[in-house]
């Protein structure tokens, strides 16, 4: 597997420039080695390995769960409230410093709840981080509380009703509702009424379907538990009158190229289909899933992709106002980014004609 490190110059200033909403992002997978063992250090955790450079050296995977397992015992180290907090402020200022001017964050109580750290914590240390970006840097963000299929849908209910009492705190942040970890055997239908729940409750629903699992689920997702967008989605392919579907509904679908590359979802990013379903007019976006284990934040995703898949300018900048469009923004401010995304690809069409213009005299001369 080859992830570039080093693209053209200009077509990274392009990316970076171009205001980008990142819709699927696991807060715990942004936790970096180094960070890994700065808080196992602080909480008196011990980690079994012996260097910050032997756990980046565990990160082969060979499919979801290999992942899975190394992504839940590293967020082991999280306790405090200011554990929380310092992972997401590291995660945004790196994601403001590539363009991204939106996030919307997915979290796992579940995962920290069964180590015996407290709901709030979680809540508290997040939404502290999103609303001091907020506040100082503009840039907006907002949480979905994921829910891990793997557990019960008991377990899940049982987790709402523990942070639903903290949902007026904060109504400013805690936006939808998402559901992730092992897909297979795990389908949608299990989660149908708690689900069913958090749409009666006025959530904003996603899910994770068609990463390592059928087309069916993504159906199924969209049929039974009434989500909005899928996360990932990319064996929605399988089923043309699925994707048919999705064309026309513009359902996004929220795809993560270097997670797919790094779980063996795809054998090379060359044969990702996010190109062939973009230009199907389906409302693809990029994002960067668990970027500390996968190899790249979101700018490397859209570059990576680019270079694999040949994107053109005109392509990257669809795919980031699909983020834009795709979002939970609400509409004013979703307008007013579009609106700043569509005059940044027209200066960079300006400075582009002007150079070639230039240079065309310089060969008259
Ligand atoms: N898939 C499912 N669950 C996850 C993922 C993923 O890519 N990342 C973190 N939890
Ligand atoms: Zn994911």
């Amino acid at each position: 597997m080859n992830i570039p490190t080093a693209y053209p110059a200009g077509l990274e200033q392009f990316v970076r420039s171009l205001p980008k909403a990142e819709l699927h992002l696991h807060i715990e997978g942004t936790l970096e080695p180094e960070l890994i063992f700065e808080l196992a250090a602080r909480n008196g955790v011990a980690l079994p390995y012996a260097s910050v450079q032997a756990l980046r050296d565990a990160y082969q995977f060979t499919d979801l769960q290999s992942f899975l397992d190394l992504y839940y015992a590293g967020a082991g180290v999280l306790l405090t409230e200011r554990d929380f907090y310092d992972m997401t402020m590291a995660y945004l200022r790196r994601a403001r410093s590539e363009g991204v001017v939106h996030a919307e964050i997915m979290f796992d109580p579940q995962t920290h709840t069964a180590r015996g750290v407290a709901i709030e914590a979680v809540f508290a240390g997040i939404a502290r981080a999103l609303r001091e970006m907020r506040d100082t840097a503009g840039m907006s963000g907002c949480l979905l509380m994921s829910f891990l299929r793997h557990l019960s849908e008991q377990d899940a209910v049982d987790t709402l009703d523990a942070a639903l009492p903290l949902r007026t705190q904060y109504a400013d942040v805690w936006t939808g509702i998402g559901l992730d970890s092992g897909e297979r055997g795990n389908p949608p239908e299990k989660f149908r009424r708690v689900y069913a729940r958090c749409r009666e409750l006025g959530f904003r629903l996603v899910a994770h379907a068609g990463e390592e699992g059928p087309a069916a689920y993504v159906q199924d997702a969209l049929d039974m538990l009434h989500v909005e967008r899928i996360d990932h989605g990319v064996h929605s392919e399988d089923d043309p009158a699925l994707t048919q579907r999705l064309r026309e509904q513009r359902t996004p679908l929220t795809v993560c190229p270097l997670s797919n590359l790094k779980l063996c979802v795809v054998d090379s990013l060359d044969k990702h289909n996010l190109a062939r379903l973009l230009r199907q007019g389906l409302c693809i976006t990029i994002n960067s899933d668990d970027p500390a284990y996968f190899g790249g934040y979101l700018l490397d995703n859209y570059l990576a992709s680019a270079q694999a898949l040949g994107l053109s300018r005109a392509e990257l900048a669809t795919l980031a106002e699909n983020s834009l469009q795709a979002s939970f923004l609400p509409a004013a401010r979703k307008q007013e980014l579009v609106q700043r995304l569509r005059d940044t690809v027209d200066r960079d069409r300006d400075r582009d004609r002007d150079r070639d213009r230039d240079r065309d005299g310089d060969g008259i001369h």
